[in-house]
């Protein structure tokens, strides 16, 4: 097993990596402040995963809670459905909830924890690839809004995250690939030699060649937690973990969450981003190609669905969360390794990117 510290202070925590973690108690036991744990999952994952993760957790108090599958769920009225377990089986402020599944759950579980009688402890056991490397670690929460995803939310970190790499068996491909959405960005945005090592293995973690996928794991939650430990609430350098979002995110609101799945939507948006970049000068047209060729590389899709217009696009990025009075924030490339936030680029570029997008 690995141990990485995410570094916050007072609220600093470990995230656990290796193989069959989610068998032992020894782990989970130092971040369980009380007898009682709630564990939320979903009915995909349920049947694979939580059986032993009561058989570690026998010595607790459990209740379950297992919601429908799928990110068309992640909103208010699933959410309300962990408030109205834990209120009916009088959960106190010291119950702690543990999620087990992808970044839908892991969200969902973490914004309840945040609310739930104005905050009690919570744990990340991810068990997609998107989830491990990514939205387990650094205390972004939340549901979406028919306006925009993740719209409603709380920075709100959890004790410990525990990454068993062996739950990664079960998933489908088309999830692998979306993960890998995430693990390209961080090498587009801080580690050019990390983009470098994915374009040469990336057929063997399409495999799940299971060193090479916890070495993914290990090396792009080391950059999460770094970026997050520079900058908890995004006032600055945190954005930069958004490279492809305001493009991939008006993509899934567009297609009403769920038929596209994120880390495809980041796939397509990230593509966006590095025609935008190449457009304005910033990274050459082979760097382009070659971004393009390693997210294609990956099973992503390089382009946005055809039905969404330069039109939608605008309407649907203009709630981007990195707007700051009125005015348009976007994560672009300085190279294939370093990423800036800006303001400052022609909006000529932008139209015309948005519309190459559709042709
Ligand atoms: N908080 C953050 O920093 C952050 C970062 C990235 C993404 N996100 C959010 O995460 C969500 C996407 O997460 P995701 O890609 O994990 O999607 P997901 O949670 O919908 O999981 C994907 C699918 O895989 C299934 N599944 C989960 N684990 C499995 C396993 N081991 N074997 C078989 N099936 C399994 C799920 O039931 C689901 O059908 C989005 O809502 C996105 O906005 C948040
Ligand atoms: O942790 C972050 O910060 C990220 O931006 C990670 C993203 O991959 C993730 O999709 C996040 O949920 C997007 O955040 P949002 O603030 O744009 O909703
Ligand atoms: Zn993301």
């Amino acid at each position: 097993m690995q141990c990485l510290n995410v570094d916050l202070g007072d609220r600093s925590y470990p995230i656990y990596i290796g193989a069959r973690l989610l068998e032992g108690p020894g782990l989970l036991a130092p971040h369980i402040s009380g007898k009682r744990v709630c564990i939320v999952t979903d009915d995909t994952v349920a049947p694979l995963y939580l059986p032993a993760l009561e058989t570690a957790l026998a010595a607790y108090q459990i209740t379950r809670v297992v919601l429908p599958t799928g990110e068309a769920f992640k909103n208010w009225a699933t959410l309300q459905q962990i408030f109205d377990a834990l209120l009916g089986e009088r959960h106190d402020r010291k119950t702690t909830l543990i999620a087990l599944g992808g970044g839908v759950i892991g969200d969902m579980t973490g914004f309840a924890a945040a609310c739930y009688q104005r905050g009690v402890n919570f744990i990340q056991i991810p068990t997609t690839l998107l989830s491990q490397v990514d939205s387990s670690v650094g205390g972004k929460t939340g549901i979406n809004h028919p306006a925009g995803k993740n719209m409603i939310g709380a920075f709100y970190q959890p004790q410990a995250v525990l990454i068993d790499t062996s739950s990664l068996q079960t998933l489908p491909e088309r999830e692998i690939s979306a993960g890998l959405a995430e693990i390209i960005k961080y090498g587009l945005i801080r580690d050019a030699e990390f983009l470098d090592w994915l374009e040469r293995n990336m057929a063997s973690l399409r495999a799940l060649d299971s060193d090479l996928v916890t070495e993914a794991i290990m090396r792009s939650c080391a950059i999460k937690a770094e970026v997050v430990a520079a900058d908890e609430r995004e006032g600055g350098v945190r954005a930069i973990l958004n490279l492809g979002h305001t493009f991939g995110h008006a993509i899934e609101t567009h297609q009403g969450y769920g038929s596209w799945l994120h880390g495809e939507a980041v796939g397509a948006g990230m593509v966006m981003a590095l025609d935008l970049s190449a457009r304005l000068g910033w990274i050459d047209v082979q760097q382009f190609e070659r971004g393009r060729r390693i997210i294609a590389a990956a099973g992503l899709p390089v382009a946005p669905p055809e039905s969404m217009t330069v039109d939608d696009f605008r309407r649907l990025m203009a709630v981007d969360k990195k707007v700051l009075d009125g005015q348009l924030r976007l994560v672009l490339l300085r190279s294939l390794g370093e990423a800036i936030v800006t303001a400052d680029f022609d909006t000529e570029a932008l139209s015309a990117c948005l519309a190459g997008a559709q042709s």
